[in-house]
């Protein structure tokens, strides 16, 4: 994928995310990988009213979230999505402020278990595999400690991670199975938030 054509994937990802309610003010950030080797990646610019972007709000930044671009700054947390997409391989990862994954992570901080729930399916797994735990790791104002805890954490079949009391990342092969992947992981979320103790 080239720059201009990440840029308004990007750009029209925020556009749904945010009606979705996910990107609130101005939180939340996208990232596209845009070649493998050496790594580069796409990411939302920072601060910015996500709903609002268009193609040419995206920063280019390598593994360590670094750009070279003399004029856009790149997301804050632009250093994780470098990590999370060399650790992992993904081709595109997002991270959104959703109140289920920040509320789960509040009840459960050792780890979000999911089980026997048809939805698993949307997430990559199957409905009856054994319990399917979702990180969650304390939130940092430094991306290296949260990319170590990422990394710490990180199993190939499990495409996501809580930062607690900030949010939640989701990455998939590109941008539409991030996206189905979330959209799934949130309603698997938001049913174990408010049916808990009820099993
Ligand atoms: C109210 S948003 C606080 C920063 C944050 O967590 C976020 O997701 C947005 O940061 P960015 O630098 O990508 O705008
Ligand atoms: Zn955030």
């Amino acid at each position: 994928m080239d720059i201009d054509d990440a840029g308004r994937a990007l750009a029209a990802e925020c556009a749904r995310y945010t009606a979705m309610g996910w990107m609130r003010g101005t939180s939340g950030n996208l990232s596209v990988v845009l070649d493998r080797d050496p790594l580069r990646l796409a990411v939302t610019v920072s601060g910015r009213d996500k709903g609002e972007l268009t193609a040419s709000d995206v920063v280019v930044i390598d593994a360590h979230g670094t750009t070279t671009d003399p004029v856009r700054v790149p997301s804050a947390e632009a250093g994780l999505h470098g990590r999370i997409a060399a650790v992992s391989g993904a081709g595109a990862v997002v991270h959104v402020h959703a109140m289920a994954p920040v509320v789960a992570g509040e009840y459960w901080p050792g780890g979000v278990h999911l089980r026997d729930l048809e939805m698993l399916k949307g997430f990559g797994r199957a409905a009856h595999d054994d319990t399917v735990t979702i990180p969650v790791v304390p939130n940092s104002q430094d991306m290296q400690v949260l990319g170590d805890a990422f990394e710490s954490h990180h199993r190939p079949d499990t495409p996501a991670l809580i930062v607690a009391r900030h949010g939640v990342y989701v990455w998939g092969d590109d941008l539409h199975q991030a996206r189905h992947r979330l959209e799934c992981l949130d309603w698997l979320l938001r049913f174990t938030v408010e049916t808990r103790g009820t099993r």
